[in-house]
């Protein structure tokens, strides 16, 4: 597996504030050289789990870039540190092929050339998607983006794109010309935008020289950036590079707001909304459809004996066995020591049994409290498979069985039978 990254500096200081940020935030394992002997010896012996490379331009006994040349001759991803900036040296740096150039100014340039690696070792997993049909066009963005690591798709049309998009579900992005037969730019904007939100898909158009119109147009359509052709490649690198770091902020967001801030289950408001959507499925199908509410039996008396700290950290071990065992449902933490699960599929009767088999589960776990006292959980659940109109009617039906589990002595499951 590629996860070690060469980090290649002559000088001390550098090499140390290289050191305490690649400590901090680097997602991969570095590995340091400050010379280009020291360098190319750790890059043969390392040379089949090496990712990338963050090269001092100028070393000790590598004076003039030898040691970039040495890793782009072997086809090596390389972000290049140089100590003054030269405009002719950038442009043919980046000719060569070099992933990035970062001069040496700050504590942030060599943040940034840390999370360069970051980013490409992240976009192996990024789909995108380049339609174009000037073949010359497309094959130049395709490299760029290859350069950069992401996993490339092409297409010459619209039709052909909506195509791709359906076969491969998982492209994150589509990078699209304006002039195309069949089916142009801005109607695969509009096409894309009936089917993909914002949030899940990035379009940027690529328009030519025509006074900004085609972009204006661009953006009124749905894209989210666009490019004048021709353009710099570190301008491309810069949009794409935003795009993608506002869609995975996007998604983080959303995921803060769809979970549980102690348990990292699922939130109620999740819950019921997307138990909305498989309850009307299963309606419509009708096929079965199981609402488990759980509560912890005699929870307050954790707290009272432990502190509520130690409530915290029994309540977040009762949901990692809840994801261990039953992970393939959706789970939520509904309130305090309250969870619910929906089990599509199976009868009322196998779901209490289920439901048994993870109780018994349960009980056969030793619960580390504070490193020091040790207890067992048990709780009371209520399955029901009667199909309401709402998931919230629904979760009434089951918190009845509960409570009647409770009143019947605790420790017990429930179901409609
Ligand atoms: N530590 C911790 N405790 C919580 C949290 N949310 C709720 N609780 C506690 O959960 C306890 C629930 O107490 P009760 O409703 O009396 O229920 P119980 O003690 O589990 O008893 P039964 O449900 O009747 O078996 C209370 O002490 C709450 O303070 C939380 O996020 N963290």
């Amino acid at each position: 597996m590629k996860n070690k990254v060469l980090i290649v500096e002559d000088s001390s200081v550098i090499l140390k504030i290289l050191k305490h940020i690649a400590k901090q935030s680097l997602e991969l394992e570095p590995l340091f050289a400050s010379t280009m002997a020291e360098a190319q010896n750790l890059y043969e012996k390392h040379k089949d789990e090496l990712f990338a490379g963050i090269i001092d331009l100028a070393l000790p006994d590598a004076p003039n870039g030898e040691m970039v040349d040495f890793l782009l001759a072997e086809n090596f991803p390389v972000i290049v540190l140089t100590g003054s900036y030269k405009e002719e040296r950038r442009a043919a740096l980046v000719k060569q092929g070099v992933v990035d150039y970062v001069v040496k100014e700050s504590r942030y340039s060599y943040r940034y050339a840390i999370n360069m690696v970051n980013r490409l070792y992240k976009n192996q997993k990024i789909q995108v998607l380049v339609v174009e049909d000037s073949k010359q066009y497309r094959k130049h963005i395709v490299r760029l983006l290859m350069a950069h690591k992401y996993q490339v798709l092409e297409a010459v049309n619209g039709l052909e794109a909506m195509d791709q998009l359906k076969q491969h579900p998982n492209i994150k992005m589509v990078i699209t010309d304006y002039n195309m037969p069949e089916m142009d730019g801005f109607e695969l904007v509009q096409a894309i935008r009936r089917q993909y939100e914002k949030a899940d898909m990035i379009i940027i158009g690529l328009s030519g020289e025509d006074g900004g119109l085609l972009s204006i147009k661009f953006i009124k359509n749905g894209a989210d950036d666009f490019l004048n052709k021709p353009f710099q490649q570190e301008e491309f690198y810069c949009r794409i590079t935003n795009n993608i770091e506002s869609l995975e902020q996007m998604h983080r967001i959303q995921e803060l707001a769809d979970r549980d801030y102690l348990t990292s289950l699922y939130n109620r408001r999740y819950f019921c909304e997307e138990g909305d959507k498989l309850l009307k499925q299963a309606i419509k199908n009708n096929t079965e459809f199981s609402l488990v509410a759980i509560d912890l039996d005699n929870f307050k008396s954790v707290n009272d004996e432990y502190g509520h700290e130690a409530g915290d950290e029994v309540l977040k071990v009762f949901s990692r066995e809840l994801e261990s065992i039953l992970g393939r449902f959706l789970i939520a933490r509904i309130g305090g020591e309250e969870f619910c699960i929906i089990v599509p599929g199976l009868s009322n009767s196998k779901v209490v049994n289920l439901i048994d088999g993870f109780k018994q589960h349960l009980a056969a776990k030793i619960i580390d409290v504070n490193d020091e006292d040790f207890i067992r959980l048990a709780f009371s659940a209520g399955v029901t498979n009667i199909k309401y109109e709402t998931i919230t009617a629904s979760l009434n039906q089951a918190d009845e069985y509960l409570y009647r589990a409770k009143e019947a002595g605790r420790n017990m499951v429930i179901g409609d039978d």
